[in-house]
């Protein structure tokens, strides 16, 4: 039979990373689902740059499954297909907004009418149109963001890949930025993974993977997450998963026989 379901966004199984003779990402399994906007959170220093530059095809010494839209990550072919903004900007001080723009789209063969259309609308996505012609070195950290996210935007990606993009932002700032991350889903069908430290952000995802050192705590929705948990927030669910896993992660008392348990 037919199968007619395109795969999903990231499928990874059994994804091991080793940063600096360390292992940095252990046996991680789950899927991102196309069109859904993703939330991936945990600590400072908990994995999630890494994975995500393992997604975009960056990170060397990947062991295990790491499937981006049906391939390999990595592979050549999604290259046009994917937009990842890595936490610092990635673009030209020494250009304006709309000459980082129109380079990039150069870079990307987009050709000549539908370059400007593009540049424009990206521009436009961002809110930046009133400062295109302002220099990139001149801007403020979240305006140099917002110049790196219009690049990841140019193609339009069926995949976007945002380590921290609201980080500094301001609350305005922020939740517009949410609002065009669940606009580019719901418009356009775009898939969008996006890091965050700040627990405070988890309830803008519709689903939720949770990470700490290294490892996946959770992958769920962030109702089921409370739900399951019977917590309040998805931080009190975040707290009580680590303590569940250090529990587990606890030798077995040999008064108890019962791993987890340190309590008569
Ligand atoms: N270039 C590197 N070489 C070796 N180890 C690294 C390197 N970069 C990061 N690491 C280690 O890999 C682990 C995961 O780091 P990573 O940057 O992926 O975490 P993170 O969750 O994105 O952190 P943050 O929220 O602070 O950006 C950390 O223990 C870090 O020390």
């Amino acid at each position: 039979m037919m199968n007619n379901h395109p795969p999903p966004a990231v499928r990874a199984d059994g994804l091991h990373v080793v940063r600096g003779g360390r292992q940095v990402l252990t046996d991680l399994a789950f899927t991102v689902p196309r069109g859904s906007v993703t939330g991936l959170l945990g600590p400072s220093g908990c994995g999630k740059t890494t994975l995500m530059r393992a997604i975009a095809g960056t990170q060397a010494r990947v062991t295990g499954t790491l499937e981006v839209l049906g391939r390999p990550a990595g592979s050549a072919a999604l290259r046009p297909r994917l937009g990842y903004v890595t936490q610092s900007p990635s673009v030209y001080a020494d250009l304006t907004a709309r000459q980082n723009l129109d380079y990039f789209a150069a870079v990307l063969g987009l050709p000549g009418a539908e370059r400007g259309r593009q540049v424009e609308a990206a521009l436009a996505d961002v809110d930046l149109t009133g400062r295109a012609d302002s220099l990139t070195g001149q801007m403020s950290g979240g305006q140099r963001s917002r110049v790196s996210l219009a690049v990841a935007l140019l193609g339009t990606p069926e995949l976007l890949v945002l380590d921290e993009p609201t980080v500094g932002l301001d609350p305005v700032l922020r939740r517009d930025l949410w609002q065009l991350f669940h606009r580019l889903a719901e418009e356009r069908g775009t898939t969008l993974l996006i890091s965050s430290h700040v627990m405070d952000e988890a309830d803008r995802c519709e689903r939720l993977l949770l990470m700490r050192a290294g490892e996946l705590l959770a992958e769920d929705t962030p109702e089921a997450l409370r739900r399951t948990t019977a917590e309040g927030t998805v931080e009190s669910a975040f707290l009580h998963l680590v303590d569940r896993a250090r529990a587990a992660d606890e030798p077995w008392p040999a008064h108890t026989g019962q791993k987890g348990r340190t309590t008569p």
